[in-house]
């Protein structure tokens, strides 16, 4: 790079050395890592612009604002730089294999899981960056996931507890099975299985090169992996596991759901194939721990990695069939696949000893709604995927800067989606989080490639997660088939340690009346921070998604005005063209009928104009010759009358009669002469007056060209005044958006003047009962119950005005 390239850099990570110095991956809660994707076939034949993307080091990368982008733009109007330096745990090129990637990437989350410690594995990017790819892989080259349940199954080969008596239950607890129950178990995962029969023998070949399956088929050994793969010689490095190893077991349990339009799905129930049967909508919950978990998620125990293969592919499978069925696209959803691993320890009376979970969670292409153009269904859709992202941002941002011990302790949003809320355990401290950033080289989607990385530049300054006092770190519990614990799994902890085991494993199952005052009004202080943050992320959501309707129509507003323009300015030139031709062809019309009746009039009366001058100068020699002999004549009679007198009368008589015998003759002559000249001067005179009229007509021609011309003339001009009145509609829609952002400050307003009055209201207390009425009374009352109600009437008003533009539109 130059140095004037130097100097455009902007260093995102300017703590990155304070990072390095938590080489130790015990102490990096969270790594970040990137993987550029290849260029296709398709791309490289169609020339996608290259170059945008430069690795400079195994660490870093650099980014190169293509020509025309508005990143350039901003970077020529000074706004911002052209070129980009980001720092990340490891960065993975193009030419990055799947096995390369889950060595250097997730290897280490996996080796720390089969050893308790939860994981959590998310990638982020744009949508086609290959986040999918990084995950699932395809069914020749696997992808993290597989490789990390081939790992697992590895790790537990010789040791696996086959029995699926002992089930996951709450966000971290156990739940043992009645004989019946288990039976139940495993009617569901056959039902499930055989869901997937077509694809069966495809996916045991696929799985099959990759596991050679033992006769047990729990046993799983990696064929694709090098003989010389740690995997085959992992050895597990905790003691703890290491010294009761021999008396240990292992049980795996699976589930997949996914997050779209801020509901979750569980993409392992079997869907019935009636088509209007909706999809059941899962609570996330929080144990008493305050953990969330998914209530109802079908958990299933598998035995290989082929097993977790097709789990994975009917989930997929279940995925794809619920967007057909609802017209969407599988990348706007987050899906999340997890994997519980139970260690049960004491063969003959299994206890378990410790549950540890891994996430791999699929986020949605983090693309914004407005390169998409998303109206309606879309629209949500995007503002949903939008929120959810802006709010795990929001969560990271808060992390980040509560890092800093001078500054004041921020807020971190968990609650405020639903996605952050499932990852709040690993952010708390409750386990390791591996964030995959997945980009492509793309000029066209550089834009959105910045700001991934922009994000992923905040995450990776994160190198202290925290941990609320609300989430201890207790062993789990075990529970009956009814629910009710067993005992808690701590092998130095008796049950007797254990407090009342009716106590409340559930929010939403809580029954008030066994509550004690205190715990009452916990209870309530509880719901009603949980209503205040709820209807803070209502009115965040109602207000994005405004935001983002009222940019759509000022936008879809500019487009229509600028199409209009377009066709006036078409029409216009269109009748330009028109009138201009239909002139070119009068002109022309005229011209050939000018032509055409001079033709006709010189093919009648055709003389050459050299004849014309001859015969002219001819008459005029005769005019001459006439002048000539009168004078002659004048003289010839003056000398006859001086002659009478002198002379005999004969001779003057005789004299005379000759000379005027002859004088007769020439003078006839020359009036004939005279007369052919008279006429052939009138036949000119006459061929003259025709081509005047001729010229006249012409000019008449000429006149009614002019008159439609003038006609054409004044239809431009109004088409002009409506083009006006569009740049009018064009300023109204601007005082629109005005309104709209008027009316978003008021909303902040709102916001800000409830929590003022919100920290205001503390009661004293009373009785149960009373301090319930109270606090009721108290939310209805505030004044944000009544700002609530304005606000609401206020935006009914708004979507009138709305409705009122759009109906005159
Ligand atoms: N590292 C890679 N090597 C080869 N091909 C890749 C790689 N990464 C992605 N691809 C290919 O790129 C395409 C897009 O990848 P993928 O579907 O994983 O993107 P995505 O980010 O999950 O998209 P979406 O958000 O729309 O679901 C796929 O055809 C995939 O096979």
């Amino acid at each position: 790079m130059d140095s004037e390239g130097k100097s455009c850099v902007s260093v995102e990570l300017s703590d990155v050395s304070e990072s390095d110095s938590f080489s130790d991956p015990a102490y990096q809660p969270l790594r970040v890592f990137l993987r550029v994707r290849p260029f296709s076939v398709a791309e490289l034949e169609s020339h996608e612009t290259q170059g945008c993307v430069t690795i400079e080091d195994p660490q870093s990368v650099i980014l190169h604002a293509p020509k025309e982008s508005p990143a350039m733009k901003n970077c020529e109007r000074g706004i911002s730089h052209s070129v980009h330096k980001f720092t990340f745990s490891q960065v993975f090129g193009p030419e990055t294999t799947q096995s390369e990637f889950f060595e250097g990437s997730t290897k280490e989350i996996v080796r720390a899981y089969v050893n308790g410690v939860n994981g959590l594995v998310f990638t982020y990017g744009v949508t086609n960056a290959g986040k999918t790819y990084t995950i699932q892989g395809t069914t020749k080259d696997f992808g993290i996931l597989p490789r990390s349940l081939d790992m697992i199954f590895n790790y537990i080969r010789g040791r696996q507890y086959l029995k699926m008596n002992f089930k996951p239950y709450l966000s971290n607890d156990v739940k043992k099975l009645e004989e019946a129950q288990v039976k139940q178990e495993e009617s569901i995962k056959a039902t499930l299985l055989a869901s997937l029969k077509e694809e069966t023998e495809s996916i045991s070949n696929t799985v099959a090169n990759t596991c050679h399956v033992e006769p047990t088929s729990s046993k799983c050994i990696s064929r694709n992996l090098p003989s010389d793969s740690p995997e085959k010689n992992f050895v597990p490095t905790d003691t703890y596991w290491t010294n009761i190893q021999q008396r240990t077991q292992a049980s795996v349990w699976v589930s997949f759901c996914e997050i779209y339009n801020e509901y979750v799905y569980d993409l392992l129930s079997v869907l019935s194939t009636l088509k209007n049967q909706k999809r059941r909508v899962l609570r996330i919950c929080e144990d008493q721990r305050g953990n969330s978990y998914i209530k109802d998620l079908k958990w299933i125990n598998i035995q290989s990695t082929e097993e977790g293969c097709k789990i994975l592919k009917i989930g997929n499978k279940n995925r794809s069939f619920a967007c057909t069925r609802m017209n969407e696209q599988s990348s706007r959803s987050h899906s999340i696949f997890s994997i519980r691993l139970l260690i049960l320890t004491d063969e003959h009376q299994p206890h378990v000893l410790r549950v540890s979970e891994l996430t791999f969670c699929d986020l949605a292409g983090s693309e914004r709604c407005n390169k998409t153009q998303a109206f309606g269904d879309r629209l949500k859709e995007a503002g949903n995927i939008n929120n959810s992202l802006h709010i795990l941002g929001k969560c990271i941002a808060a992390l980040k800067q509560n890092q800093n011990a001078k500054m004041k302790p921020s807020y971190v949003p968990f609650r405020e989606s639903k996605l952050t809320r499932l990852f709040q355990p690993f952010f708390c401290g409750k386990g390791k989080v591996c964030m995959i950033v997945n980009i492509n080289q793309h000029a066209n989607t550089y834009d959105e490639t910045l700001h991934v990385m922009k994000f992923s530049a905040i995450a990776k300054q994160i190198i202290q997660t925290v941990l609320p006092k609300s989430l201890g770190d207790l062993p789990p519990k075990l529970v009956g088939g009814d629910g009710k614990p067993i005992v808690r799994f701590d092998v130095n902890t008796s049950v007797d340690d254990f407090p009342d085991s009716n106590e409340t494993s559930a929010e939403e199952e809580v029954d008030i009346t066994i509550l004690s005052h205190e715990d009452l009004l916990k209870t309530a202080e509880n719901l009603k921070e949980k209503l205040v943050a709820e209807r803070q992320s209502k009115l965040l959501l109602e207000v994005n998604i405004r935001r983002e309707m009222a940019e759509a129509m000022f936008r879809q507003l500019l487009e229509t005005e600028e199409a209009w323009s377009n066709r006036l300015e078409d029409m216009k030139d269109s009748y330009e063209e028109k009138l201009e031709s239909k002139f070119e062809m009068y002109k022309e019309a005229i011209k050939k009928h000018a032509y055409m009746c001079a033709m006709e009039q010189i093919e009648d009366h055709y003389v050459p104009i050299e004849e014309f001058i001859a015969e002219q100068e001819k008459v005029e020699e005769r005019e001459r010759k006439i002048l000539q002999l009168e004078r002659q004549l004048h003289e010839q009679s003056g000398r006859l009358l001086t002659k009478g007198s002198l002379h005999s009368d004969v001779l003057t008589t005789e004299n005379g009669m000759e000379a005027d015998k002859v004088m007769k003759r020439d003078n006839e002559g020359l009036q004939k002469q005279c007369m052919e000249k008279d006429e052939l001067i009138k036949s000119l005179k006459l061929k003259i007056q025709k081509l005047n009229e001729t010229l006249l007509e012409a000019n008449e021609g000429y006149r009614k060209m002019a008159d439609e011309n003038s006609r054409l003339k004044h239809t431009i001009m109004l088409k002009d005044q409506e083009m006006n009145s569009l740049q009018n509609w064009a300023k109204r829609v601007l005082e629109l958006e005005e309104t709209v952002s008027s009316l978003q400050k008021e909303l902040d307003e709102h916001k800000k003047h409830f929590s003022v009055e919100d920290s205001k209201q503390q009661k004293p207390r009373r009785g149960l009962l009373a301090n319930l009425k109270s606090t009721v009374a108290g939310t209805a009352s505030t004044p944000l119950g009544r700002g609530w109600g304005k606000h609401e009437e206020a935006s009914t008003s708004r979507k009138h005005v709305l409705f009122a533009h759009k109906t005159k539109e």
